[in-house]
């Protein structure tokens, strides 16, 4: 690694410490405000936590499948250039291949108003694999932004000469007391498509209460969801741009059981809440052409 960028890093007060991920790196930032952990491998912004509160994502115990498209599951994990299965090859890995390859630190830094800066990308002329596995050269940029919120903007350019078929995710696992007792709200009116009830198209009435075995795709979806977390007494507001899809997701208990990458009792403590294009708003990303996706989190506390 470059060590312009290691001696940036030190001088805002972070460093890249060897961690157990796959033997990757992961950067680690102590701020007055907060501490925040990155794992180079995905590029996964695995946690964030402002001083003396809960983090705001969640980190599961189980370090999860140890094959190379072994699935984690923490923090903001990107889904890209597919959201789910594959359109046409059963083989390849659920949910793209940006989470499963190594990301490197490319820029670190403040923006004007002091929030940390830390940017990542991902090439696929750097990974003979991702290659064989995608046809069309691209590049993929994460700016994470940390402060009094908590941002991330994934910036894609398809640098081939063909277009690319994309859906996507920021796939991001929400820290929560208990699932049985949070709630969401925004998404009241959404159409949405449940996965969990073979792909019928159903409508959200009122709130979402509990966070419990959900698999929802919404359509039509406001840019502005807020989750409330009576157990951390704090409401957290997730804010979307560049995204026509918003995936709720929580395993619930059955599956949770039957999974082996997450640990039973684990499922009470996230639930995910996705910045998307997915479903009929996979999209053509041109040659040449650049597009973002980007979700902040911003949390208040809930007064007794
Ligand atoms: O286990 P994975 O591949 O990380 O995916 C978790 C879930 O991610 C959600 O976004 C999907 O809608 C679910 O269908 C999927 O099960």
């Amino acid at each position: 690694m470059n060590s312009q960028l290691i001696e940036e890093l030190d001088a805002l007060g972070g460093e890249i410490l060897p961690a157990n991920l796959r033997d990757c790196d992961e950067i680690v930032l102590n701020q007055p405000g907060f501490t925040a952990r990155i794992a180079l491998w995905g590029g996964h912004l695995v946690s964030f936590k402002p001083s003396g509160q809960e983090d705001w994502l969640f980190q599961s115990e189980n370090p999860g499948g140890q094959s190379r498209f072994g699935r984690r599951h923490f923090g903001v994990p990107v889904c890209w250039p597919w959201f789910g299965a594959h359109s046409d090859d059963e083989d390849m890995p659920a949910h793209g291949v940006a989470r499963y390859f190594r990301w490197q630190l490319t820029e670190v830094g403040r923006f004007s108003n002091g929030d940390v800066k830390i940017v990542l990308s991902l090439a696929s002329k750097d990974h003979p694999l991702i290659e064989e596995m995608v046809p069309q050269a691209f590049e993929l940029r994460q700016i994470m932004r940390l402060g009094e919120t908590c941002s991330v903007q994934l910036a894609a350019a398809n640098l081939s000469d063909e277009p690319m078929m994309i859906s996507e995710a920021l796939h991001t696992y929400l820290h929560i007391g208990d699932n049985a007792k949070a709630r969401i709200t925004g998404l009241e009116g959404c159409p949405y498509v449940d996965k969990f009830d073979g792909g019928a198209v159903k409508l959200q009435q009122g709130a979402i209460m509990p966070c419990d075995t959900l698999d929802r795709v919404y359509d039509q979806a406001p840019q502005q969801v807020t989750l409330h977390d009576p157990v951390f007494k704090r409401t957290m507001t997730i804010t979307s741009e560049g995204s026509q899809s918003t995936v709720v997701w929580n395993p619930g208990e059955a599956l949770a059981k039957l999974r082996t990458d997450l640990e039973d009792d684990e499922y009470r403590s996230f639930v995910c809440i996705e910045a998307a294009n997915a479903l009929q708003h996979t999209y053509h990303l041109a040659p040449g052409e650049l597009r973002t996706l980007t979700q902040t989190i911003q949390c208040e506390p809930i007064g007794d």
